[in-house]
């Protein structure tokens, strides 16, 4: 059999090199063809895998290209720069390495924050001049202020425990924060309003996702503490950078210092320009230190992945063996699908998520299915969590997963899991199985019954069993141009609580959701994505 062989497109640690070439693999190292993609197009079909940092962007095209690749490994955390869904879709395992570049990346806030309080970028720039302007460059000292972290992951919890040692006070705002873990980090666990208008610094370390694009909009600046300074060395596109420019105008905010971009590279930006604005080339992670952490890490997990099956820290699949994979792989698209409706459904504070298994699929691995559902319920909020991180991260947050498994004596199926998260507000719950087909379905939703397959957009809704409904909401959808392929209906009693679940052939705007959350019976919409 050929070895396997792998590309290095970015700029990786030679030390991924020797590694490669140690466990016996072919290793390609091309550290600048990640920015070149019509050639990555063109050789790609000859790797097994692929090793890359954040300039090599995995795009569908070069996926459809990739006709042997088994693995690509992000040497790094955010795997933005990878189109998951796609490659998931073509099988190709994604894997990252979650923790090492942490301290180097939370080092590079922390001086980005001592960079803006000391203006030392300008001070150096006007000293190199020879203006020696001792006046110019007042500062602001850091002891005793208050620094307000936005996320309180892995990162975050670093900067909270150097800010510590600095004496300031740390406020931060994660709803996975538990108080147990405040406590332990020395931090005052607070809403986003209050460490608005409490902080002098503020700090983001969250990924980007639909819930946390622009967390720091307009409104928001506006709602800072005037003087206050912002970092942001986590993902472009947490801050409104038009709003933001428009804040340093007006002195309200009195410094800005920012590591990522909306657009990277970047050549321009709003804040470019600005006296009160420092700015680095997305360099969070670029130690020494960090950068060979990175690389022997994805070179090991890659080369065992590809000499042995073993998978660890991936993305997009479970940590399973060769033997389970195939009786397994519906049941873990049936825990992640259940998992992530509930999860899309959920905007309060997650406490527990509970797993029942009952029948056949409770003498499988469930260990596998739990982290399946569990990655499914937190991916809206985490997008980078995997099979793997998944109960660790679960834990961290306080958030409890309990399992239950049952004979099926109670149920009309052979397999059923039911999945239910308990969250500030209310728990929620469904179930579903998976039938002969090898498709999973849902079959409970909230104790009613209804037979859904999942689809890739689809609309839920909570109605009123009344008269007159499933005309209005068909034709409503008809009159937006939504296309209705499955629907769903279920209710508790005649005249009582009632859902319907429907496949939708194109993804439904939020004007859509309005209108039917107008019609007269209409509880709830939502729309959710598989
Ligand atoms: N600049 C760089 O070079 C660099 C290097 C490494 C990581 N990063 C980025 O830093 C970010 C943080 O990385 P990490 O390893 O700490 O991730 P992490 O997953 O450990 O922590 C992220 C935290 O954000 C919280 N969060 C999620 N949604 C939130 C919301 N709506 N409001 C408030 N908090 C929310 C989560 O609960 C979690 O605790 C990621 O975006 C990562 O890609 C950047
Ligand atoms: O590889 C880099 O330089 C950036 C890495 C960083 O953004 C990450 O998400 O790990």
């Amino acid at each position: 059999m050929s070895k396997p062989r792998v590309l290095i497109s970015d700029a990786l640690s030679p030390a991924a090199v020797e590694i490669f070439k140690q466990r016996g693999i072919e290793v390609d190292f091309q550290p600048d063809l990640g920015k070149d993609k019509d050639k990555l197009a063109a050789i790609i079909g000859d790797y097994d895998g692929l090793a890359i940092r954040s300039a090599t962007k995995v795009t569908p095209k070069i996926l459809e290209n990739a006709s042997r690749l088994k693995v690509v490994g992000r040497a790094g955390i955010g795997v933005d720069n990878v189109d998951l869904p796609a490659a998931t879709a073509r099988g190709v395992i994604v894997m990252n390495t979650p923790f090492g570049n942490s301290i180097t990346t939370a080092e590079h806030a922390i001086a980005m924050m001592f960079a803006l309080a000391r203006q030392i970028p300008q001070a150096d720039a006007s000293t190199q001049a020879g203006k020696w302007e001792k006046n110019r460059f007042m500062g602001t000292e850091i002891t005793a202020k208050t620094l307000g972290l936005i996320g309180c992951g892995n990162i975050g919890a670093i900067v909270a425990n150097r800010a510590n040692g600095l004496h300031m006070h740390v406020v931060a705002y994660d709803p996975f924060l538990s108080a147990d873990r405040a406590r332990e980090l020395n931090v005052e666990k607070v809403e986003l309003d209050e460490l608005l208008t409490r902080a002098d610094f503020i700090t983001l370390h969250t990924p980007l996702t639909d819930k946390t694009r622009n967390i720091l909009s307009g409104d928001a600046i506006a709602k800072t503490k005037p003087g206050v300074r912002i970092i942001n060395c986590a993902r472009g596109g947490l801050v409104d950078e038009v709003a933001l420019r428009a804040a340093l105008d007006s002195g309200h905010v009195a410094g800005a210092a920012f590591d990522v971009f909306v657009e990277e590279p970047a050549k321009e930006n709003p804040l470019f320009g600005h006296p009160n604005v420092v700015c680095t080339p997305h360099l969070g992670a670029a130690t020494a230190e960090a950068q060979e952490n990175v690389a022997l890490q994805v070179a090991e997990q890659m080369s065992n992945y590809l000499i042995s099956g073993a998978i660890e820290n991936a993305i997009n699949f479970p940590s399973i063996t060769a033997d389970e994979a195939p009786r397994l792989r519906p049941f873990v698209a049936l825990a992640e699908k259940l998992g992530s409706f509930l999860g899309q459904l959920t905007e309060a504070e997650i406490r527990g998520i509970r797993i029942e298994y009952e029948g056949d699929v409770a003498a499988m691995n469930t260990k596998a299915l739990t982290s399946a559902a569990v990655t499914g319920a937190l991916r809206p909020f985490l997008p980078e969590i995997n099979m793997v991180s998944a109960p660790l991260v679960a834990r961290e947050r306080g958030i409890m997963v309990e399992e239950l498994k049952r004979d099926n004596e109670q149920s009309d199926y052979d397999s059923f899991i039911r999945i239910t998260i308990d969250a500030k507000d209310m728990p929620r719950h469904a179930g579903g199985t998976v039938f002969h087909d090898g498709k999973p379905r849902v079959v409970e939703i909230r104790g009613i019954d209804v037979d859904a397959e999942f689809a890739p957009h689809m609309l839920y809704v909570r109605n009123a069993d009344q008269p007159g409904f499933i005309g209005s909401f068909g034709s409503l959808l008809g009159d937006s141009g939504v296309n209705i392929a499955t629907f769903s209906l279920g209710r508790d009693a005649p005249g009582g609580d009632a859902i319907c679940f429907v496949a939708i052939d194109q993804p439904a705007g939020k004007d859509v959701l309005d209108k039917i959350e107008a019609l007269p019976q209409v509880k709830r919409a939502r729309a959710v994505n598989f």
